[in-house]
């Protein structure tokens, strides 16, 4: 179901500037999240939820199914009561302001539409609920749907249009009003994998230009690494981790993160030297390899993380790879993906471009694998 604003907010007629180099007339509110608590009866959905969202950022809270996104998602909108903390938009909070108070763009899976109505009808109807002349809101129906490229558009209904039209019409819906927070639950996940990619570019550039401060939901990975400011990662009501795409899949601070963003090889090996960010370390199957990792202990056991991507295949041994054997080799297009065991150890991932110098292995083939220190992260 989609919902939109129906309030009218007096700061988005303000037309302040946006944060640094983004937003043309809007600027997003700042969310603080304190201690955010639901309960389902004895069940715990969000177990007192902590997180800033800077004014104009694009987070994204990501995590598996029922790790208790769209629960966070509802009590921000107001859709449920909160049973613990507190929710402040730009310092004062929220918990008492009803939905249609709040101002809020939401767009969600579906794009409930009216069917009734041509895509310019429902784009203007937030306005026509808040009230506003018609002269401000034809201008701004027709300045959202050239932002959304469906002014020619503008008089079919939504029968005729694709899913990924539908979905443009409700982000532009969701916009319209100009709302300091948009509030996205899986808008794109009805959508095939082309159209996806295409609507993921397309909305980070309308973030550009907006400037509004968006939560986007997703349990897709690469559509998080793709899209957002920072990474929100959501296990069981807990926040795990939140930072940059980057450094979440960089540096994971914990198994569950590594595993869920991203494929991974977790590689566990005792310290047999550390000097400074460097040290050597023997796997379990006797492997000796050299990890450039900040955070890795001068003593003890640690499990390391290298991505397929960073493991390089040689034909012969040389210093420092380790001997496998193929277990499955496939053609994926850009990638070979193969899986290959280590002499007495650990199944490895790896992932090589596909080149025109390298045949696909057979499985029973031997291989040597190979990485640097600086493609080891020690998990904490
Ligand atoms: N109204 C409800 N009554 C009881 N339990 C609920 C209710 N809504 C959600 N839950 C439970 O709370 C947990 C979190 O649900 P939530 O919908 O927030 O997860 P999610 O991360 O959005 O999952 P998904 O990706 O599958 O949508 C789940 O275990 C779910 O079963």
């Amino acid at each position: 179901m989609i919902q939109t604003q129906t309030s009218r907010d007096p700061r988005a007629e303000a037309s302040p500037s946006g944060r640094a180099g983004r937003g043309q007339d809007i600027i997003g509110a700042q969310i603080s999240m304190r201690e955010v608590t639901k309960k389902y009866g004895a069940f715990v959905a969000a177990d007192r939820i902590s997180l800033d969202v800077e004014p104009g950022e694009f987070i994204t809270l990501l995590g598996p199914s029922g790790s208790g996104k769209t629960t966070l998602l509802n009590l921000l909108a107001g859709f449920q009561r909160i049973d613990g903390g507190d929710i402040l938009i730009d310092g004062k909070p929220i918990t008492n302001v009803p939905t249609h108070r709040r101002g809020f763009g939401m767009v969600f899976q579906s794009y409930a539409l009216f069917p009734n109505m041509t895509v310019a009808q429902n784009v203007a109807f937030p306005m026509r609920m808040a009230g506003l002349d018609r002269a401000t809101s034809d201008r701004r129906v027709a300045e959202t749907l050239e932002m959304m490229r469906l002014s020619e558009h503008a008089a079919k209904t939504p029968s005729e249009m694709s899913g990924g039209q539908q979905q443009r019409v409700a982000i532009a819906r969701a916009i319209v009003m100009r709302p300091r927070v948009v509030l996205m639950d899986e808008p794109l996940s009805a959508l095939d994998r082309r159209l996806r990619e295409s609507i993921q570019i397309e909305l980070r550039e309308l973030h550009q230009t907006i400037g509004s401060t968006i939560l986007f939901v997703t349990h897709d990975q690469s559509e998080a690494l793709t899209m957002s400011d920072r990474i929100a990662v959501l296990d069981k009501g807990h926040i795990i981790q939140v930072d940059r795409p980057l450094e979440i899949y960089r540096h994971p601070k914990s198994r569950f993160v590594a595993g869920f963003v991203g494929e991974s090889n977790l590689i566990e090996a005792e310290v047999l030297e550390r000097r400074g960010d460097t040290a050597t370390l023997r796997s379990k199957a006797g492997h000796v390899f050299q990890a450039g990792s900040r955070n890795v202990p001068s003593i003890g056991k640690v499990t390391v993380l290298i991505r397929p991507e960073r493991m390089a295949l040689h034909d012969g041994p040389q210093p420092g790879t380790a001997p496998a054997t193929v277990t499955s080799a496939l053609f994926m297009g850009e990638t070979l993906r193969i899986e290959a065991a280590m002499e007495g150890g650990e199944t490895l991932l790896i992932r090589c471009p596909d080149t025109a110098a390298r045949e696909l292995p057979a499985p029973g083939s031997k291989i040597h694998v190979g990485w640097g220190p600086q493609d080891c992260w020690v998990l904490a």
